[in-house]
């Protein structure tokens, strides 16, 4: 075979890039190297080592070769240095092969010029006079004239230029046809393209709209306006098809245009120059006319006459010239699920696993050079995600070693993350934490996007009959090295968004297929999870969104015939403490709650309006701002009624103890959410319950706001009608001494001290608080009572707490109440924010099932 040949297709395996694809090459490259005498030759005729990598044929042993690849990767992003040389032998460089080196192409970013094409000119007809011109409505036999005359008056335009316009094409997986040089029309345009963008790499395509027709009577392009019937002819636009996506943005002012993501989407560029006005010249004696017109008119004026010439109509006549603009596309790739992991982790491997795709896999790193893409069919076949299986990342990757700043960008559309860990490593948890840190140090955002570890090769672990013990303890590992980011980022280590903790520790093997089903369903929990905005995210199909956060996604991933989840899954997820599994008589499953800490900010997009609870531009609710969301008419029955339903209350109303043993209660990851989404609504619900129950069996029988209440009283403002609180207020103003009040804001929920009493401290209920908070209140006001001395029967005091007041209330602190006495009558208001407690759902699962087993 000739060498030439064989190198060729070992080249077409691995462009753009040109380290040869592993496995399918070797072999190949072997031989070469064998043959020694010639430059292996890609499918252009140029040789490898003129690009940015260098052929690994002939290292000797896989160490070598590895590192090798190693550093021409890290090369690889600054093409100003000669790349570096192979650690093994070089294969000799054919000195007069005259190849033309080949650009290096970068798959997810070009340089392009686009051109509209000109518009056609109009046609210019000789006034008075009229013509024949073809009528297109004749037929051979028909009683119509081949030709009718056409007025000298109306005259065709020229047709307008084409545009040039990108269209989302969801066949198109990169932008490297865009690399391939010229199209459209004006071919010699090419030669306009920027030498910067072409040393880059991003070799600027010239990509040229057609020109519009002239108005051409005969022919009928850009014809005549007869009646108003033949309309100006249309050009076609020049569509340029770029994979969803991609990022428009003006080369040298970086200003963005536009971005592609739905399948379909068009931008238009540039737009064609319009087309020239069909005009009517005037005739020799018209122009002389206007000329004896004109002298007339200097003559009597008294001004010399330069020109009378009036060529306007000619100019008219003329179509405008199209545009040009030079673009830079770049490419971030689109899914629901980025995988990351260092290279060799098996992230090819899991891909392939879960979805249809085929990537290349190989023990080899950077087996993958571009992502993959692939999609994720569970529950059915129903519900699908999009998981990008991304190059491998290296330490240093956001500072652009390995393949890594190129691609890192990638994960920015991405909804959840999955982080593939080589458990057969030496030490996997490091290699955790080396890849969060990269994630972190790239874009912080990414670290506080919902994530699930997977735990590859389990297989070999087995081998070695260490998986339990192996899987429990490299768990505590992740879980120690996941807090440690968060708490790094709670003592002030770096600014951004609090990095989340991974919502599933899965081990798994891409070769025996053990756990893949947990580690889908964990996956779709985490898609469902995502606070990236759906606007933003093409998806494969339009219901699949609606369809991922179904329940019946995670139920189905799991073991749908009831079986027990596997063993190992289990361990990981109590030993992670932040997965519940749940098994039932019908189906068994995986599911995770959001991780502890506090939770990321909202998203952009999502605008804090001001009364607490986040409303995205889209409109819909921030999955956190359930607790500060109004209640509507009857949703406090609807969701006691639901958490009864679920086993979560009593028929009273009064949470049951629970915890991941009895969660078993709950049928799907939707009941889960559902409890996630209300437990706040129906802590306020039963807050609500509690204190109508209390309004209506005052202590000693004694009516709210009667004046003559206990000193156990307390009087829910907002459970009062207008009436009774108008009189309240009433008391309450002139008991307070009136005018010097600050205004009452009904939005609080204030607790109000009867007066009659002594010196009353007095609270402000946020509507977020629960009950636990509430009985700590009165515990705490009870306190006060004992420790108050009498002032006048009018007196009542409101309180303001403080954040740090309640910290030290709540340790039981309550002699020293820590509560700030006001003057008498002084109504004091409390930002929500002051409160921690005002963000009771900012809590995790776990914390509040704490807490309420507390309560
Ligand atoms: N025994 C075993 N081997 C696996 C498993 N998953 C992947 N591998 C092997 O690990 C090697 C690397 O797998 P890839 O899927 O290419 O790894 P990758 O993370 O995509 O690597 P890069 O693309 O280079 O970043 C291959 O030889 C796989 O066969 C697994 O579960 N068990
Ligand atoms: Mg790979």
């Amino acid at each position: 075979m000739d060498t030439r040949q064989l190198c060729g297709t070992i080249h077409r395996v691995t462009s753009p890039w040109v380290l040869p694809s592993p496995l399918t090459s070797v072999r190949s490259i072997r031989h070469c190297a064998g043959l020694g005498a010639h430059l292996p030759l890609n499918s252009h005729g140029s040789n490898n080592y003129d690009n940015t990598n260098t052929p690994r044929s002939d290292h000797s042993s896989m160490g070598s070769r590895i590192s090798h690849i190693t550093r021409v990767a890290q090369w690889s992003t600054s093409r100003s240095d000669p790349p570096p040389a192979p650690l093994g032998k070089r294969l000799p460089v054919k000195p007069d092969s005259g190849a033309v080196p080949e650009p290096h192409k970068v798959f997810d970013e070009v340089v392009i010029l686009v051109k509209s094409g000109r518009g056609g000119n109009g046609e210019v007809v000789p006034a008075g006079r009229g013509r024949f011109v073809s009528n297109h409505k004749y037929k051979p036999g028909g009683n119509q004239a081949k030709q009718i005359w056409l007025p000298a008056s109306d005259p065709g335009d020229g047709a307008d230029g084409g545009d040039v316009v990108l269209v989302c094409d969801p066949a198109v997986d990169s932008l490297l046809h865009l690399h391939q040089g010229t199209k459209g029309s004006s071919a010699s345009a090419s030669s306009s393209s920027s030498s910067s963008a072409k040393g880059s790499g991003l070799a600027a395509g010239t990509f040229c709209a057609p020109d519009g027709a002239n108005a051409n009577p005969n022919t009928g392009s850009g014809g005549p306006k007869r009646n108003k019937e033949i309309k100006k002819a249309r050009t076609a636009a020049l569509e340029i098809p770029v994979p969803p996506g991609t990022v428009v943005k003006r080369r040298g002012t970086g200003a963005l245009l536009g971005e592609l993501l739905q399948p379909g989407q068009r931008l238009t560029v540039v737009t064609g120059g319009k087309g020239g006005h069909g005009v009517v010249a005037p005739s020799r004696q018209q122009r002389q006319a206007r000329v004896t017109r004109a002298e007339r008119e200097a003559k009597s004026k008294g001004v010399e006459l330069v020109d009378v010439e009036d060529d306007g109509w000619r100019t008219d006549s003329r179509g405008q010239p199209g545009q040009q603009l030079t673009l830079t596309l770049l490419l971030r790739v689109v899914a629901d699920v980025g995988l990351v992991g260092l290279p060799n982790a098996g992230k090819s491997s899991l891909l392939k696993a879960l979805t249809r795709a085929s990537p290349t896999i190989a023990p080899y790193p950077f087996t993958t050079l571009m992502p993959n893409l692939g999609v994720m069919s569970a529950g059915g076949g129903t519900n699908k995600a999009v998981l990008a299986d991304l190059p491998g990342l290296i330490e240093g990757a956001h500072k652009g070693r390995g393949l890594g700043r190129n691609f890192l960008r990638h994960l920015r559309r991405t909804r959840a993350l999955l982080h593939v860990v080589d458990v057969s490593g030496p030490d996997p948890a490091t290699d955790y934490f080396a890849v969060r840190e990269e994630l972190r140090m790239y874009n912080p955002d990414y670290c506080a996007r919902p994530y699930v570890v997977a735990l590859n090769k389990t297989d070999l672990l087995q081998q070695q009959q260490q998986q339990q013990l192996g899987s429990a303890q490299l768990i505590s590992a992740l879980r120690e090295a996941a807090r440690r980011q968060v708490a790094e980022h709670k003592a002030g280590a770096y600014d951004g968004p609090a990095p989340m903790e991974p919502l599933a520790i899965v081990p798994c093997s891409a070769a025996t297929g053990e756990g893949l089903k947990e580690l889908a369903a964990a996956l779709q929990r985490a898609i469902g999870l995502s606070y990236i905005s759906e606007p933003d995210i093409v998806r494969p199909a339009p219901d699949t969104l609606a369809a991922a956060r179904s329940p019946s996604q995670v139920a189905a991933a799991g073991s749908a015939d009831g079986s027990a989840v596997s063993a190992a899954v289990a361990t990981a997820a109590v030993t992670a403490d932040v997965a519940v599994t749940a098994v039932t008589a019908t189906s068994a499953f995986t599911f995770s709650s959001p991780p502890r800490g506090s939770p990321p900010p909202p998203p952009p997009g999502w605008d804090d309006d001001g009364g607490g609870g986040d409303v995205n531009t889209a409109g819909r609710t921030h999955p956190f701002d359930d607790a500060a969301a109004e209640l509507e008419e009857g949703e406090i029955e609807r969701l006691t009624a639901r958490c009864q339903e679920l086993g979560l209350m009593d028929e009273r109303g009064n949470f049951l103890a629970y915890g991941p043993s009895s969660a078993g209660g709950l049928e799907t990851a939707a009941d889960l959410d559902t409890f996630e989404g209300s437990v706040g609504r129906v802590h306020d619900a039963l807050d609500e319950e509690e204190l109508s129950f209390v309004d209506a069996h005052p202590p000693g029988g004694v009516a709210p706001g009667d004046g003559a209440a206990d000193d156990d009283e307390w009087v829910e403002l907002s459970t009062l009608d207008e009436q009774t609180l108008a009189a309240v207020l009433d008391e309450l103003e002139r008991g307070g001494g009136g005018e010097d009040e600050a205004p009452f804001d009904l939005r609080y929920d204030f607790r109000m001290a009867p007066s009659g009493q002594g010196k009353h401290q007095q609270h402000q209920q946020q509507p977020e608080r629960g009950r636990g908070q509430r009985r700590e209140h009165q515990g705490h006001d009870d306190d006060d009572d004992d420790n108050d001395s009498g002032v006048g029967a009018e007196g009542v005091v409101l309180s303001e707490r403080t954040n740090a007041q309640h910290q030290h209330q709540h340790q039981g602190a309550a002699g020293e109440d820590g509560v700030k006495e006001m003057e008498e009558g002084e109504l004091v208001r409390m930002a929500p924010s002051d409160d921690p407690d005002a963000r009771l759902l900012s809590l995790s699962l776990e914390e509040l099932l704490a807490m309420e087993k507390d309560w």
